[in-house]
């Protein structure tokens, strides 16, 4: 088994921001916004984009944290831990997640919303798509378009959780 860092944290960090300048240039009125993050590691892809809209727009966008285990189709855990500060009915919601692979986790995390309150409208930004979906998702944002065997896994570190932020490869030998 191998790891090796395929992007650095300046390229996350500049993917991120593309992100967020696509999302102004797509979203006329920014003030309907709510950046939601899926735990545990899309969280702190949700606050960089949060951040990076407050910098360039002066706009404070409300962000919520959404817990996907209770809605999963595999392994469902009793408790949620959503954080949702306003209420998301008529709010246009922009997921954020880290990694997108099979899309079982966007799926749980739409059941996840929809419980909540009925969104005007969902989009989905992540900083990785890997590809191999299994459901019928896509992202609207793209921070990398990785391509990768389905025995390699795509780890993401945020220096929150991981001490420094970037993007690695994980492959059977
Ligand atoms: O498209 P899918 O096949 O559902 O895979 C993508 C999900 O897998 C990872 O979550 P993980 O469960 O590893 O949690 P983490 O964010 O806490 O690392 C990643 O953060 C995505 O949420
Ligand atoms: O490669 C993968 C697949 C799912 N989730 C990840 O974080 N990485």
């Amino acid at each position: 088994m191998s790891k090796k860092e395929i992007i650095d944290e300046v390229t996350m960090k500049r993917a991120i921001t593309r992100i967020t300048y696509e999302i102004i240039e797509r979203n006329k009125e920014l003030d309907k916004l709510v950046i939601v993050g899926i735990k545990t590691r899309g969280v702190y892809i949700a606050k960089r984009i949060q951040e990076r809209l407050k910098q360039l727009e002066n706009i404070d966008i409300p962000l919520g944290e959404l817990d996907t285990k209770p809605f999963r189709d595999d392994v469902k855990t009793a408790d949620n831990t959503t954080e949702m500060p306003v209420s998301i009915t008529d709010r246009e919601i922009i997921l954020v997640d880290d990694v997108l692979y099979t899309g079982r986790t966007i799926r749980a995390a739409i059941d996840g919303l929809v419980e909540i309150g009925r969104p005007s409208k969902v989009s989905l930004a992540v900083l990785v798509d890997r590809g191999h979906r299994e459901l019928p998702i896509r992202a609207d944002y793209v921070g990398k378009n990785i391509p990768t065997a389905r025995d390699e896994e795509i780890i993401v570190h945020v220096a929150e959780i991981d001490g420094a932020d970037s993007i690695l490869i994980k492959k059977e030998d």
